[in-house]
């Protein structure tokens, strides 16, 4: 569907070169959540401007639906945009305009009948959830209910693709979580591809299928969001991970828990199906172990489980040795190294 190859973006400022996308090559499939996150300055608006055809690559192709864009006229580019709807973090809405004009608009260019764009306008409004405001102007409207717009004006042209960029970096959390469920609904109602940057990763958690994480123009891991969080490859990303999965007890609690005796603390990662199973009573029972589940949480991810849980084990020293090796061809586990967090 969008098919990044090599793909390099060079600014130059003066005489100085700013690599803001580096050789990313990278692949969103049809049907789609694509999630891109990094920091501030990662390159994230830069890999978005050349999917929305703003900007050409410096070297590389980018493909969208199999055509390099660099091959299109603009004329050409002025239609594949029409393809391509677009959300912003600060809703970029007409507030001289009704709710129902700012859908309207892009609707003004198709040829559409006046009776046509009426109707198309209302079952947007439907869609979004918005039937009671179309008369009402933007400054009216929440946040939430600004972006609600930017999402129905975004599908008025019935694009294939969604590009988001920061779409609710601006909205408190729960309208945040509004936000997203609709976004699903985007995907999974009407078909839509959706690729989206943020620098949030609950974002990501909540909607993702898959994931990409960019540090200075490069992306460093990429993959399915459940593999992505379940086993973390770059120091960035288990940052980016911490923030959303709490996977560790204070400090105070962990002295407290040392002071009370504790030694080794063990981490335990059980994904998919195996979170189900009673592994960990089953392996410390034939090792006559005892074990203490000290932290921790089993969540879905992706619809599947993922636990993570903090583990002391108590008994003799061979036996726990024993425990953990039978373990480790079952679960990842791993200790935990003290003063972690
Ligand atoms: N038109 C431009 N001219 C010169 N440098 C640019 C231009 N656009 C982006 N850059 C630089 O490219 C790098 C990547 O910027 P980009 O905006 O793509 O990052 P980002 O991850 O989207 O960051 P943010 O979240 O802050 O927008 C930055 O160093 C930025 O200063």
């Amino acid at each position: 569907m969008i098919d990044f190859k090599n793909v390099s973006k060079t600014f130059r400022l003066g005489k100085r070169e700013v690599h803001a996308v580096n050789n990313v090559s990278l692949t969103v499939n049809e049907g789609e959540i694509f999630g891109v996150i990094g920091f501030s300055g990662a390159g994230k608006s830069t890999l978005l401007r050349l999917v929305n055809l703003l900007e050409r690559p410096t070297t590389g192709t980018v493909y969208i639906q199999n055509i390099d864009v660099n091959s299109l006229s603009s004329k050409e580019l002025r239609a594949r945009r029409q393809n391509i709807g677009m959300i912003f973090q600060n809703f970029n809405l007409f507030n001289s305009r009704t709710v129902a004009g700012n859908i309207a608009y892009p609707l003004k260019l198709t040829g559409l009948s006046k009776q046509g764009i009426k109707n198309r306008v209302e079952e947007l409004l439907r869609f979004v959830g918005l039937s009671d405001k179309a008369n009402d102007f933007p400054n009216q409207l929440s946040g939430g209910q600004k972006q609600r717009v930017g999402i129905a004006r975004a599908l008025a042209t019935s694009p294939d693709i969604l590009i988001c960029d920061e779409a609710t970096s601006a909205l408190d959390p729960e309208t945040t979580a509004e936000i997203l469920k609709l976004l699903k609904k985007v995907n999974k109602d009407l078909g839509i591809t959706i690729l989206l940057i943020t620098h949030e990763m609950h974002v990501i958690q909540s909607i993702c299928h898959k994931v990409a994480v960019m540090e200075n123009g490069e992306v460093i891991e990429s993959g399915d969001v459940f593999d992505v969080f379940t086993n973390p490859q770059h120091l960035t990303t288990q940052r980016f991970i911490q923030s959303v999965q709490q996977d560790l007890p204070s400090v105070n609690i962990l002295n407290e828990w040392r002071l009370r005796g504790g030694k080794k603390l063990f981490r335990v990662i059980f994904k998919g199906d195996i979170t189900n199973d009673a592994v960990l009573s089953q392996v410390t029972q034939k090792h006559q172990v005892h074990f203490n589940i000290v932290y921790g949480s089993v969540r879905e991810l992706q619809e599947k489980l993922f636990g993570n849980l903090l583990i002391s084990f108590e008994g003799n020293q061979d036996a726990i040795q024993n425990t953990l090796d039978e373990l480790k061809t079952i679960v990842d586990i791993e200790e935990v190294v003290q003063h972690e967090g």
